[in-house]
């Protein structure tokens, strides 16, 4: 089992709540609802990766600036950035890489370039006292839909993801069952908009999540969207 699971290891580190899994050893229950054992420490140091929603060059001026409010609300603990890597681990309860564990090429849909500001540039920040996620996001070229503007394929990914992050946040481990999308206005390419999610209501295995993508100035409301997440044990999505 060890021989198969090193070279996955070192390409993998994440979970939801911005804690690595550096210390293998450790017994605990993640927020994430990813359970380690004590057969965990078996497993081989994990060594973190590049944190993708870290700011880098090509983030804009409007980008940094909301940026840079968001990171002032973390000051006081209420609000929390998390961090985003291009592949998600997933342990079973014995603390094992499950067996059906996606190839070591694969990469999250939203980080699968190295290339700056050619996709999407995004950041999601979580208030799990109010339920609420908000992901700033910048358009990349790549992403053109009609000419000027994002494909709404692109949009319904975004928001895709940063709803699923506040769920996963909230709930656990959970699968996108439904997303409904109201495309309003057209997102300009390249611009920055704002990803307003938050939890209506969570029964028993559903997590229902509403969202608004609104431009950076707050002035325009581009998208409107419900979802529902179902939770899952971390080992049914892989089994055939
Ligand atoms: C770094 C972190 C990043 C996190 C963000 C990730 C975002 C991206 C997430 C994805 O893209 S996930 C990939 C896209 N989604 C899928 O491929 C899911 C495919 N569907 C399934 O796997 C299953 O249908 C699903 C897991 C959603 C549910 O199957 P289950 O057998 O586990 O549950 P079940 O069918 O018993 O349904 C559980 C409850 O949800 C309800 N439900 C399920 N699907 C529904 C639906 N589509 N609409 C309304 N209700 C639904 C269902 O009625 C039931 O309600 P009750 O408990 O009240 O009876």
């Amino acid at each position: 089992m060890l021989s198969k699971i090193q070279p996955i290891a070192r390409v993998i580190c994440q979970n939801i709540t911005g804690r690595f899994i550096h210390n293998p050893s450790a017994r605990r229950t993640m927020k994430s609802g990813i359970r380690f054992s004590k057969t965990a420490k078996e497993l081989p140091k994990v060594v973190a990766s590049k944190d993708y929603s870290e700011p880098n060059s090509s983030w804009s001026q409007e980008m940094m600036k909301l940026y840079e409010q968001y990171i002032e609300k973390t000051k006081d603990g209420s609000w929390k950035k998390l961090p985003s890597y291009n592949r998600f681990l997933v342990l079973n309860e014995d603390g094992h890489f499950i067996d059906k564990f996606p190839p070591s090429k694969a990469r999250l849909f939203t980080r699968n370039t190295e290339e700056e500001g050619s996709m999407f540039e995004y950041v999601v920040f979580a208030n799990k006292v109010e339920k609420k996620a908000v992901g700033l996001f910048q358009s990349g070229d790549l992403l053109e839909g009609p000419s000027g503007f994002v494909h709404g394929g692109a949009i319904a990914t975004i928001v895709d993801a940063v709803s699923g992050t506040l769920a996963t946040y909230v709930a656990g481990f959970v699968m996108t069952a439904s997303l409904n999308l109201d495309y309003k206005n057209p997102i300009p390419l390249g611009s920055t908009v704002i990803i307003e999610c938050q939890l209506e209501k969570k029964e028993e295995r559903k997590s229902y999540v509403n969202t608004r993508v609104i431009s950076h100035d707050c002035t325009k409301l581009h998208t409107e969207s419900t979802a529902l997440f179902v939770s899952v044990n971390q080992k049914n999505p892989y089994q055939g």
